[in-house]
């Protein structure tokens, strides 16, 4: 029997990346819906997930006790409660525990449980929900099998890559919060678009195909940013006019310190107590 299609997963906290995680996984076939529980407490807002297969509960506890994978999903600042509730279920033998939250260690997630149960965090983001995540584990006290298991789970849904734990709030800023610094620029660019003469729907797709055109120069041709920047730059062009522009208004000086900030902020969401 293939190992992994035989596991249940509960997903404890299906918000914005919960949903997004349980998508990507239905889509990429490796578990099905009918495989995977979703939990939150107001659960009439799942009622479309229902429809689409998937099961819902608000219970964590028999969730958590029906599942050989749970995933903990809420805010760092839920965690607590949920943990609490559903501590008396864990089972060391059976379930591996894979963490989302941002700011917390696998070390705190096991002592609030009181228990040596394999805890792995894991940092990916919305593009989960079409198979695009670039997700950041670290692999806690996991044993090689679950590593692999949760490896590959995080390769059918995008591109993950094995970090030190001390790295992940930094991860966090960089990968998960990039999505939202990313797709800010792509807007400010259709913005500037409209400026000079699109209309806004035409200009968001342009932005956006010019974003995703100039994301894959670097992946697919294993490039450096500026390496590909000198090729766009005529000189005496428009190119560099617009990019120095930018620079002299603090574009790369922004984003820097945008991330610094987000790193620093994710390692300060939880409380232990
Ligand atoms: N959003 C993102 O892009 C990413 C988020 N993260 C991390 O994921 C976690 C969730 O973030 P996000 O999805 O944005 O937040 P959301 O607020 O969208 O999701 C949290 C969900 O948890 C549910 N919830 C709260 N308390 C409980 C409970 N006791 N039992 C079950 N469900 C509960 C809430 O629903 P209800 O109120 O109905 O219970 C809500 O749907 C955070 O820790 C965040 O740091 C990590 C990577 C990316
Ligand atoms: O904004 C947040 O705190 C969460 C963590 C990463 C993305 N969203």
């Amino acid at each position: 029997m293939d190992f992994k299609k035989s596991n249940q997963i509960a997903i404890l906290g299906s918000g914005n990346i919960g949903l997004s995680l349980a998508k990507g996984l239905a889509q990429s076939g490796l578990y099905p819906a009918s495989s995977i529980t979703l939990t939150r407490r107001n659960i009439e807002a799942l009622d479309e997930y229902k429809f689409q297969g998937f099961q819902v509960s608000a219970d964590n506890v028999s969730a958590s006790a029906q599942a050989d994978i749970i995933v903990l999903a809420v805010l760092p600042q839920q965690l607590n409660q949920v943990l609490d509730q559903i501590a008396g279920q864990i089972d060391v033998s059976k379930h591996l525990i894979i963490s989302v939250i941002s700011g917390v260690s696998c070390e705190d997630i096991r002592n609030r449980l009181k228990k040596d149960v394999q805890v792995v965090r894991v940092m990916p983001n919305t593009a989960i929900a079409i198979k695009q995540s670039m997700t950041c584990i670290s692999v806690g006290n996991a044993s090689q099998e679950n590593i692999e298991l949760v490896k590959n789970i995080f390769n059918t849904v995008g591109i993950c890559v094995v970090i030190n734990e001390e790295l992940m709030t930094s991860a966090t800023a960089l990968c998960a919060c990039g999505v939202a610094f990313f797709l800010r620029s792509i807007r400010a660019a259709s913005q500037g678009g409209v400026e000079v003469g699109f209309h806004a729907g035409e200009a968001l797709k342009m932005a956006a195909q010019t974003a995703k055109g100039a994301a894959d120069l670097l992946l697919q041709l294993a490039s450096h940013p500026e390496h590909e920047i000198d090729k766009v730059t005529s000189p005496k062009g428009c190119t560099i006019a617009g990019l120095n522009e930018m620079e002299h208004n603090g574009f790369s000086s922004a984003m820097i310190k945008g991330i610094k900030l987000s790193a620093q902020k994710a390692g300060e969401l939880y409380d232990k107590d």
